[in-house]
């Protein structure tokens, strides 16, 4: 039996899942981050990285084929030749790009997705006035480099992590223009999600006794890992994430990009994942509310009816979608006193914004809005589903896979060619004999 690991870095762990050629799930495992140091970022992602490897049962360890990994987006570090990081990694919603937006505006074509105080480009150019640069010889996302760590090929990359850098997902190359800004550093080399870039580095799979053949492809976004897991397929179908953020991803035939809402398309086979990243979502439900405190209290809440209050829920002020603007407070008044109104004025309020970036995606082209598929903590609350239902006028329910490591473990089979290469079309509904056991 072959199998195929693939592993997702989101923003609140880590987690592995190994699948057999039917995409039946064989192992799952995690590594939550809430041990993680913030300091030593990327020590902890590696111990994160060998450590769902060795929670795998050493029989299936020698089976696995290809393994592919997933980091979140436009989350960016330096390295040296050797590919040690020579700084602090910068996260997927840090905004310190922001004041680099006059200068990029001066060499990126209007409108272009690096120009957001979030984009990898614009942190690289943050990063470049940082006095660690002289010693960096590589950029990588979070993605290219925890897969450094398995196949050793320094400065690699996929499309999808790649999109914010600037690369050209159409063309398949670095833009003219991205020239002019001389970055005196490698950008990584871009691959199709998927492709396989090396074999397991022998010591890795001697060490932990994995297949000296195993490959290494090339990896995606966790949100894009999400949208592979969930069962969508066809244009006007979308998954939402409802996890620590909110993001979203409609697959459609036309490209959409707009950076004044936060708005880019993922280049998918010959389709387009049209969408956008709140930081809106789960993290804030957490600031007031236990997972078991949003579990009862939502049983308590009428979704059929609206909610009055119009909060923008954020953790810090910095939004990405559907409103681009680094310095957007937070709306979280009025408070009332009851904990169960509060909740419903919290999961209405991003449930307009889920809907606000929908309109918006369609509005600027893209395939009208039929079905949305939801991954993330938030996925199994039904009461949410029916206010979500209720906004978005379409039905809403919860992905056939909702983990993006699942999602990823596809993308590892599928890239050396097991069932069919990208794009990712299959109706897993119908071809996968394992779908209605995940539920
Ligand atoms: N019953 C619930 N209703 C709404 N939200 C919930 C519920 N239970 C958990 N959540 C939210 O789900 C979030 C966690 O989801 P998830 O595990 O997908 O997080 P994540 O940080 O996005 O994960 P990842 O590590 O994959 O990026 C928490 O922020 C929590 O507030
Ligand atoms: O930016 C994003 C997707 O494009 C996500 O918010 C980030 O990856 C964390 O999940």
């Amino acid at each position: 039996m072959s199998l195929y690991l693939g592993i997702d870095f989101g923003t609140s762990g880590a987690r592995a899942a190994v699948i057999d050629k039917d995409a039946c799930i064989q192992f799952e495992g995690r590594y939550p981050f809430d041990m993680l140091n913030a300091f030593d970022l990327t020590n902890c992602w590696k111990d994160a990285l060998f450590n769902l490897l060795e929670q795998i049962a050493e029989e299936l360890r020698r089976k696995v084929r290809a393994i592919a990994i997933n980091g979140t987006s436009s989350t960016v570090l330096l390295c040296d030749s050797t590919g040690q990081p020579v700084d602090t990694p910068l996260l997927y919603n840090d905004g310190r790009g922001a004041i680099v937006m006059e200068e990029l505006k001066t060499v990126a074509p209007p409108n272009h997705t690096v120009l957001g105080a979030t984009s990898s480009l614009a942190k690289l150019l943050w990063m470049s006035q940082l006095p660690s640069f002289a010693e960096a010889t590589h950029f990588l996302h979070q993605a290219d480099w925890l897969a450094f760590l398995l196949h050793g090929q320094l400065g690699v990359s996929d499309y999808h992590n790649a999109l914010k850098l600037g690369y050209d997902v159409e063309k398949l190359e670095y833009p003219d223009w991205l020239e002019q800004l001389q970055i005196k550093v490698h950008l990584p080399k871009v691959l199709a999600p998927g492709t396989p870039i090396a074999e397991l580095r022998a010591e890795v799979a001697d060490g932990l006794g994995f297949r000296r053949d195993c490959l290494v492809c090339a990896g995606t976004t966790d949100s894009i890992a999400a949208f592979l897991a969930s069962g969508a397929t066809l244009p006007g179908e979308a998954v939402t994430s409802l996890g620590s953020t909110l993001v979203l991803k409609l697959l459609s035939r036309i490209r959409v990009d707009d950076p004044r809402y936060g708005i880019y398309s993922h280049r998918l086979g010959d389709l387009w994942l049209t969408g956008g990243a709140s930081n809106t979502g789960g993290a804030v439900l957490k600031q007031f509310f236990t997972n078991a405190e949003l579990e009862s209290l939502s049983q308590e809440i009428d979704g059929f009816k609206a909610s009055q209050l119009d909060y923008y829920p954020l953790l810090k002020p910095g939004e990405r979608f559907p409103i681009n603007d680094p310095n957007l407070s937070a709306r979280l008044e009025p408070r009332p006193e009851s904990q169960v109104e509060f909740l419903h004025g919290l999961l209405e309020s991003i449930a307009r914004i889920e809907a606000r970036g929908y309109e918006l995606l369609q509005d600027l082209g893209a395939d009208k809005l039929t079905h949305v598929y939801t991954a993330g903590g938030g996925a199994g609350n039904l009461v949410w589903r029916v206010i979500r239902g209720r906004l978005l006028q379409v039905p809403v329910e919860c992905s056939v896979n909702a983990e993006a490591a699942f999602g990823t473990a596809l993308l590892a089979m599928r890239g050396i060619g097991i069932v069919s290469s990208l794009p990712i079309k299959t109706a897993w509904e119908g071809e996968n004999p394992c779908a209605s056991a995940r539920g």
